[in-house]
């Protein structure tokens, strides 16, 4: 691999939208620098550094109070550059870390102090190369107390899927409400199977993220201002009000060919949260009782 791609916005709109106080940006990454945090060997897209400096200006650019940082999949299960950002955050951001399985319960507890509040499995096969649900399932049974499994699969796979996360003992966040085809509307197949899933068990949270994904034109979607992404995810939005996060996705790992601005990514919430209640509970209160459990 050689060169390094960039697929954020230089410079983002200011958002008409403005978030509530306390408002937290629940799924976001960094990428190195990569002199300091050099990427896995296995990664599978090498992007230019979007360093925990950024990530905070465009924080305070988009009227937001906390990260939470995601690690990215192509820094591997080195999970260095995602707490240098917490490390550097003064506080306002937590993470979600990606373990080798065989993780020791003393490294598990040091990410914990770094600020790590769950781990992530990815199950996309252009992201990473193997996903062992046999070795998921037994990490996931020794997590410090509070963390809980954040999964990132695609929706062809949900069914599939389905006995492994009934196994997790922990809460499940869905990334991206597993990439249903938003284009199908809110009725559509994708979305009557992730309401199944989501009644099956109580503690499946999931992020109403990525309209620049889940409604790009290179998917057949609409591309911003994203009509298809909201006429899909209001709805669900609405039913499972208490169980839903919200984030940026910054900085749009692989998107680029489809430069999202992130002004109009946070004018997204009030059309898939109309009321202030429910901006308040996607933005600020359930987002809190995940990483800060501690403040409320
Ligand atoms: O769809 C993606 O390409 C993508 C990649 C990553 C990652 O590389 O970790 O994270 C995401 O949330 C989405």
């Amino acid at each position: 691999m050689s060169d390094r791609i960039k697929c954020w916005h230089d410079a983002p709109g200011k958002p008409v939208f403005v978030p509530p106080a306390g408002a937290i940006d629940a799924h976001c990454h960094v990428f190195g620098p990569m002199g300091e945090f050099p990427f896995s060997p296995k990664a599978k897209y090498l992007p230019q550094d979007a360093s925990p400096e950024m990530l905070f200006a465009l924080r305070d650019h988009l009227g937001f109070a906390r990260n939470v940082v995601v690690q990215a999949s192509c820094h591997g299960t080195d999970n260095a550059a995602t707490l240098n950002a917490i490390a550097r955050s003064g506080g306002k951001a937590r993470g979600v870390a990606v373990v080798d399985p065989d993780i020791s319960e003393a490294d598990l507890l040091a990410l914990h102090e770094g600020g790590m509040r769950g781990i992530r499995f990815n199950f996309l096969k252009r992201l990473v190369d193997n996903a062992p649900k046999d070795k998921f399932l037994e990490v996931a049974s020794r997590l410090p107390e509070g963390w809980h499994v954040v999964i990132y699969f695609e929706a062809d796979i949900l069914e599939e899927l389905r006995p492994f996360m009934d196994a997790i003992p922990v809460p499940l966040v869905i990334d991206h409400m597993g990439r249903p085809d938003v284009t199908q509307g809110p009725d559509g197949a994708d979305m009557k199977a992730f309401r199944s899933f989501l009644d099956s068990r109580e503690d499946i949270w999931f992020k109403a993220t990525c309209p620049e994904r889940l409604d790009a034109r290179k998917e057949g979607g609409m591309g911003d201002p994203w009509d298809n992404f909201a006429a899909a995810v209001a709805p669900l939005v609405a039913d499972y009000q208490d169980r839903v996060l919200w984030g940026t996705d910054w900085p749009h790992p692989n998107m680029q060919d489809e430069i999202a601005d992130d002004g109009h990514i946070v004018d997204m919430i009030p059309r898939i949260a109309p009321t202030p209640e429910l901006q308040h509970k996607l933005l600020v209160a359930n987002p809190m009782r995940l990483y800060w459990p501690e403040e409320l």
